[in-house]
């Protein structure tokens, strides 16, 4: 190999300098748990400001997806990139510096029993910047709870004492308390009622666009893709087979993915959408011909 060529085998493995386009990047993982390989080649992009849903069947390994991302589950082979830094091979100092820049919400919500709402949020407050006044930590726990859509009551409550759709609050307003940039919700939805669930996801979408956030959000839940996430990643055969949004997937041919969107639920969330598309529409219209009406004539007619 002459010199030039090696110099430009050389500028093609230098890593790509983080330009903030994706923040999370996944190449080629492998996790493995006995002889049950879960992902086998997987690789993702998510981009950043978007809400990307990730959908799958049960067990196709979307929680140990996400956990890998951020940092909780090795993987066999492969690499994970998060802010521009390697996950993979991260030094502790390095690997604890990034994840003050993330807030997860696990399933069940994962809150400190013996500890109060807003303890529970203090508690990354006090890992991560120990030097904070009490008093400003309690502040900012006890607005992170009502960013979160709590009543100030909730912030004195322990989690035996809330509701199941309070305590997925209250594990937001946690995941919230660093001021990340990017969050990751798993099954934020999972036990909620529809009205409740639905309340949810107007909350993660408003969050999102005053927060700047982008979401890795793992659902079940059709209401909630059709109604919230830029984008569908679709876990199967042990890696991401599709990422694009509704409409793009929906013209694949993968067996999985048309029975899940063109299913019974999956039509029916898609006429919900529909319908509440057309009512938003409605509204802005009428909307607009009252402000027309009451508006001073521009024409002095
Ligand atoms: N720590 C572990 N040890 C052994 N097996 C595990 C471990 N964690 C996950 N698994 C297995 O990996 C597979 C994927 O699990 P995961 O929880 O990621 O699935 P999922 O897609 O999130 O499923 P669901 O939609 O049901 O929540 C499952 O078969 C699970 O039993």
């Amino acid at each position: 190999m002459d010199q030039d060529a090696a110099a430009a085998e050389q500028l093609i493995d230098l890593p790509d300098p983080f330009e903030g386009k994706y923040p999370i990047r996944v190449r080629g993982v492998r996790n493995v748990f006995g002889d049950h390989v879960i992902h086998e080649g997987l690789d993702l992009d998510v981009r950043r400001g978007e809400i990307l849903g990730v959908v799958g069947g049960s067990g196709t390994g979307k929680s140990v997806l996400m956990r890998t991302i951020i940092g909780l589950q090795i993987p066999e082979s492969g690499e994970v990139e998060v802010l521009g830094s390697s996950i993979t091979d991260a030094r502790d100092d390095e690997d604890i510096d990034i994840r003050s820049r993330w807030g997860v919400l696990f399933q069940g919500g994962a809150l400190f029993s013996t500890l109060t709402v807003a303890e529970n949020v203090e508690v990354p407050l006090r890992e991560f910047f120990p030097e904070i006044s009490d008093e400003l930590r309690h502040e900012i726990a006890r607005y992170k709870v009502l960013l979160s859509g709590l009543p100030a009551e909730a912030t004195s409550k322990y989690p035996s004492e809330l509701s199941g759709g309070m305590k997925k609050r209250a594990g937001l307003a946690r995941a919230l308390a660093l001021d990340p940039e990017l969050l990751f919700l798993d099954e934020p939805t999972a036990g909620l009622d529809p009205i409740g669930a639905a309340a949810f996801d107007q909350l993660i979408l408003k969050l999102q666009q005053t927060l700047d956030l982008t979401v890795f959000l793992i659902t079940h839940d059709l209401d909630t893709l059709y109604e919230i996430c830029d984008r569908v990643a679709v876990i199967a055969d042990k890696k991401v087979i599709a990422v694009g949004t509704i409409p793009e997937l929906l013209a694949l041919d993968h067996p999985w993915i048309q029975e899940y969107f063109n299913g019974p639920r999956g039509r029916a969330a898609q006429n919900a959408q529909e319908r509440h598309d057309t009512a938003r529409h409605e509204a802005t219209l009428a909307t607009n011909s009252d402000v027309g009406r009451s508006s001073p004539d521009p024409e002095g007619a």
